[in-house]
């Protein structure tokens, strides 16, 4: 079956670049095949673009930029609205495409539409509410104050572990600032960002304001940095890659926002149940395979409480199902392609090699080439790298320790600040972690903290600037300071 069959809606399913509101082929041929990492099978293929293809869409979209920019925010709050309802009507296929192309469980891609969506429902309502200020003068017969503008052409490049959110958080809060975009998504995963092309036509959003461009990635973003009418770049990926972006974009002096990796520490106090600490602390790990900036990476665990956590572990661990997306009985899909299962291995055998306990993760179980087992390991300390890197893989490591002051230490010491959670019901606890951990996020007694309200972003390497929440529209924005002077006075004098 072939992923157009699959749909309800086959024209969702797109195999060109989107630019100027035209499904475009790469002027050089040159292609790539994108497969369907749990079956090695090919899903189709994508145009790679030449660079005068990228500055065509450059082009488009500062032509288009006029018009959108002039637009009332409540006309652009409508077609943003109306790109949000087919999303929510499209939901299924959808998710098909990218349970396909990315891997993960057909209910978890449902729930990354749902909130994809609710990303642009946020920003086109966040886009009427872009208010300048009035400031009280200083200088005798003027009027002070602020407009906000949108800032220009934005490109967005993101990554393949949530292939539609990471657009929609970035593309709806540029929309509503009035900024046209230039999206890049990963070549594992192009074909929910070509789907959301395809529906962000039909929602009336214009030519050129809009486009998916397609590529050797170097190669493209190379040319997105380059390029001076590129106002900002937003881009969620690898630490790694972040900075490779921000030395090429520091010539033209873009707007930069910066999502990326976390190493995200998992505290477990003394107070806590072990049983119900241990369940969400699988959670925490295990969503999308573990390939989640989000995900726990290093769970530290009371000593008091270390054995009894790591027995409820195990056995939430062990009921854990391995496989296919598309079958409905599987919680863990594959691992994106075939360097993820190596980059697992290698941390485990470092570990391993290290003196951390393998409790978990025999890995001739697992259903194929892609498939990685979830792997739990004890005695986990600072010198292994599933302690120092973000594996982005099925693989837990624990670690005992003592009192609050080595906690924090233990979970600071990392170049990432993602996000950090705390399971512990003493609220001096909370507090004190609350504020001594270095991270841009910490979520205390809750596994789930994202969504459209929150400013998601991270501290030291983990990036720079927030998305969503009620500061995501200003990555967009300029303030441009006014002073009307020679206005008389009040008496008219
Ligand atoms: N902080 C966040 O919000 C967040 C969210 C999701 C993922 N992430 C991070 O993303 C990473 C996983 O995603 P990934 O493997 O797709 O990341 P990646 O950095 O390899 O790729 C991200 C994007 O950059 C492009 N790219 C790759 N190499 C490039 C290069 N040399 N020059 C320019 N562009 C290049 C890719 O094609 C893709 O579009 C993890 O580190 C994860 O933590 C962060
Ligand atoms: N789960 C994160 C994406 C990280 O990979 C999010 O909600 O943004």
């Amino acid at each position: 079956m072939t992923l157009s069959t699959r749909l309800s809606d086959p024209r969702l399913f797109r195999q060109y670049a989107y630019i100027n509101g035209k499904w475009t082929h790469g002027s050089g041929g040159r292609e790539e095949a994108v497969y369907d990492p749990a079956t090695g099978e090919a899903l189709g293929h994508i145009p790679l673009l030449e660079a005068e293809q990228i500055t065509a869409a450059v082009d488009a979209a500062e032509v288009a930029f006029v018009q959108w920019r002039a637009l009332r925010a409540d006309e652009r709050c409508e077609r943003l609205l109306a790109w949000h309802d087919l999303l929510q009507e499209h939901r299924e296929d959808l998710a098909i495409i990218m349970t396909l192309e990315q891997g993960k469980p057909l209910p978890d891609a449902r729930g990354e539409v749902e909130y994809g969506a609710s990303f642009i429902r946020w920003f086109a309502e966040e886009g009427k509410r872009t208010y300048g200020e009035t400031i009280p003068s200083h200088i005798p017969n003027a009027a002070l104050g602020t407009l906000k503008e949108p800032v220009g052409i934005a490109a967005l490049i993101t990554p393949w572990n949530f292939p539609l959110a990471m657009i929609t958080r970035k593309a709806a809060a540029a929309l509503a600032a009035g900024c046209p975009v230039i999206v890049k998504p990963a070549n594992e995963t192009p074909f929910s960002a070509l789907a959301l092309a395809e529906l962000a036509e039909r929602a009336g959003i214009p030519d050129g304001i809009f486009n998916v461009v397609l590529g050797d990635a170097p190669e493209v973003s190379k040319v997105l940095c380059d390029e001076p009418r590129i106002k900002a770049l937003s881009f969620t990926g690898s630490t790694r890659v972040g900075r490779i972006l921000m030395e090429q974009s520091a010539h033209t002096i873009k707007r930069l926002a910066l999502e990326l990796g976390g190493n995200a520490p998992f505290i477990v106090g003394p107070d806590v149940d072990p049983k119900e600490a241990a369940f969400a602390a699988v959670s925490a790990k295990f969503q999308t395979a573990g390939q989640d900036c989000l995900a726990a990476n290093r769970i530290l665990v009371h000593e008091s409480i270390h054995d009894e956590f790591v027995e409820h572990f195990a056995q939430r661990m062990s009921a854990l199902t391995v496989g296919n997306g598309l079958d409905s009985e599987v919680d863990l899909g594959p691992l994106i392609h075939a360097q993820a299962v190596e980059k697992a291995s290698a941390i485990v055998d470092d570990a391993v090699s290290r003196g951390a306990k393998l409790v978990m993760g025999d890995q001739s179980q697992a259903p194929g080439p892609n498939f990685f087992m979830p792997v739990l390991l004890t005695n986990v300390t600072p010198q292994m790298k599933v302690w120092k890197e973000e594996n982005f893989a099925p693989v837990a490591g624990i670690t005992a320790y003592a009192n609050d002051d080595e906690v924090i230490e233990l979970a600071n010491d990392t170049e990432y600040g993602l996000a950090a959670y705390v399971y512990t019901h003493d609220i001096r606890r909370i507090w004190r972690l609350l504020r001594a951990l270095e991270y841009g996020m910490v979520s205390v007694n809750s596994v789930k903290m994202t969504g459209p309200p929150v400013p998601f972003g991270g501290v030291k390497q983990s990036g720079l600037g927030r998305e969503g929440g009620a500061t995501g529209i200003d990555e967009y924005l300029e303030t441009k300071y006014y002073c009307l002077g020679a206005l008389g006075s009040v008496s008219g004098s």
